[in-house]
C-alpha cells in the first residue's frame, strides 16, 4: 500500500488569525498523575501550549496541586479527583480537547477517567498515550467507546497491547511478498478501532479509519536518533493535542504534530531532553510561517 509523505509543502497555514481571543485557538485538558508522577503530563501541556492552543489546563488529584502549582505559570490548574469531576470539566463548552495517559497511573480510577473523556461531547478531541492506552487494550468496553475524534499515540510496546492479532501479524516473517508492514498495520489498527492511530518509532505511520495514511520517516537528513529520550512521546501528544485544539483534524494534528516534533529535535541537535522540545517551537514556528509570508 502508498502513504503521503508528511512535507512542508503540504502544511497547513500554521499563523494565528489577528482578530480572536484565547479561547478562538482552543481550550486543552490534560490530566496528570498523582504526586512526583506529573513530569509526563506538564511535559505534554507546555507543547500543547507553546504549540498555539489558547489555553491549557492541567488537571491533577488534589495531593499533586501543590507539587504543579510550584512547576507551573502559563498552564492553568485544576484538581480532578475522580470522573465525576472530569465529566463537569467536559461541560464546559470552550474546552476543545482532552488529553491524558502520559504517567497517568494504571489503577481502576485512572480507567474510569478514561472512560469519562471518551463519553465526553462528540465534538471534543480525546487524545490517548502511554497508560491510557494500556487501559483501553484491557478493556473492551472502553475499546468500543472511541470514535473519530480520538486519537491514540502508541510505541511499539502499546500497539502490540491494543491490536496484538495486528502486532503478531507485523512481527511474523512474511512467507510470500509484498510483506505486511507497518503501513498496513496502522491502517488496520484505524479501521479496528475507529480512530486516528498515530504508531509511533523512528518512522512514525499516522493513519484514519476512513483510509488516510502518511508517514514520517526520521531518516537521511530527518535522522533524529535524539527522540529516543523518555518524555519525547509527552511531548508529540501535547503537540498534537495543542493542535487539535486549534482546530485541525484528528489527520492534520497528528501529521503535523509528528513533523513539528522531529523539527525541533532537529533545530536542537545532541544533547536534547524531551524538556527542550516545546522551547524550540518558537524557532521552528517562525521558520515554517516565513514560508508563508
Ligand atoms: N518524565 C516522565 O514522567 C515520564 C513518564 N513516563 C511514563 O512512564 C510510564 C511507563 O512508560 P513506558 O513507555 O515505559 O510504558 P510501558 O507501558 O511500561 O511500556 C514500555 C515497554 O514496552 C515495550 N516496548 C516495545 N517497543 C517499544 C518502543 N518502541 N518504545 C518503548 N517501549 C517499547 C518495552 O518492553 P520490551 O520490549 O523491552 O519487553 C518496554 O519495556 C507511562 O506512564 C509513561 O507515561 C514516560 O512517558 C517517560 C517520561
Ligand atoms: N530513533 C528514533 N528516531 C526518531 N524518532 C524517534 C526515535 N525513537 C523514538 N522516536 C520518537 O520519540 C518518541 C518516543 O515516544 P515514546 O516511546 O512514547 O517515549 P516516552 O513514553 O518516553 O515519551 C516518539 O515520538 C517516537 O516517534
Amino acid at each position: 500500500m502508498t502513504a503521503r509523505l508528511i512535507d512542508p509543502d503540504w502544511l497547513p497555514d500554521l499563523r494565528k488569525p489577528r482578530i480572536a481571543h484565547k479561547y478562538s485557538h482552543g481550550h486543552a485538558l490534560i490530566l496528570s498523575g498523582g504526586p512526583g508522577k506529573g513530569g509526563a503530563a506538564r511535559l505534554a501541556a507546555r507543547a500543547a501550549l507553546r504549540i498555539g492552543a489558547g489555553a491549557v489546563t492541567l488537571l491533577c488529584p488534589p495531593a499533586a496541586l501543590a507539587e504543579n502549582a510550584a512547576r507551573l505559570d502559563a498552564i492553568m490548574l485544576d484538581t480532578c479527583a475522580h470522573a465525576a469531576a472530569l465529566r463537569e470539566q467536559l461541560a464546559d463548552k470552550r474546552v476543545r480537547v482532552v488529553l491524558l495517559g502520559p504517567a497517568l497511573g494504571l489503577a481502576q480510577d485512572q480507567a474510569d477517567l478514561v472512560g469519562a473523556a471518551l463519553a465526553g461531547a462528540s465534538e471534543c478531541g480525546v487524545v490517548l498515550d502511554a497508560d491510557a492506552i494500556t487501559h483501553l487494550a484491557r478493556d473492551p468496553i472502553l475499546k468500543a467507546a472511541l470514535h473519530t475524534g480520538c486519537v491514540l499515540t502508541p510505541h511499539a510496546g502499546e500497539f502490540a497491547r491494543l491490536c496484538p492479532d495486528i502486532a503478531a501479524r507485523l512481527d511474523a516473517p512474511a512467507q510470500a511478498g509484498p510483506a505486511y508492514s507497518k503501513l498496513d498495520a496502522t491502517r488496520d489498527a484505524a479501521r479496528a478501532l475507529g480512530c486516528t492511530i498515530v504508531f509511533k518509532g523512528p518512522d512514525t505511520v499516522i493513519a484514519t479509519p476512513d483510509g488516510q495514511v502518511a508517514l514520517h520517516a526520521a531518516c537521511y537528513d530527518r535522522a533524529a536518533p535524539w527522540l529516543a529520550t523518555a518524555g519525547s512521546g509527552d511531548v508529540l501528544a501535547g503537540m498534537i493535542c495543542g493542535l487539535l485544539a486549534r482546530g485541525y483534524t484528528p489527520f492534520d494534528a497528528a501529521c503535523w504534530g509528528a513533523w513539528l516534533h522531529a523539527d525541533c529535535a532537529l533545530a536542537f541537535g545532541p544533547g536534547l531532553t524531551a524538556d527542550d522540545l516545546p522551547d524550540m517551537l518558537p524557532r521552528v514556528l517562525a521558520q515554517l510561517i516565513a514560508r508563508l509570508e
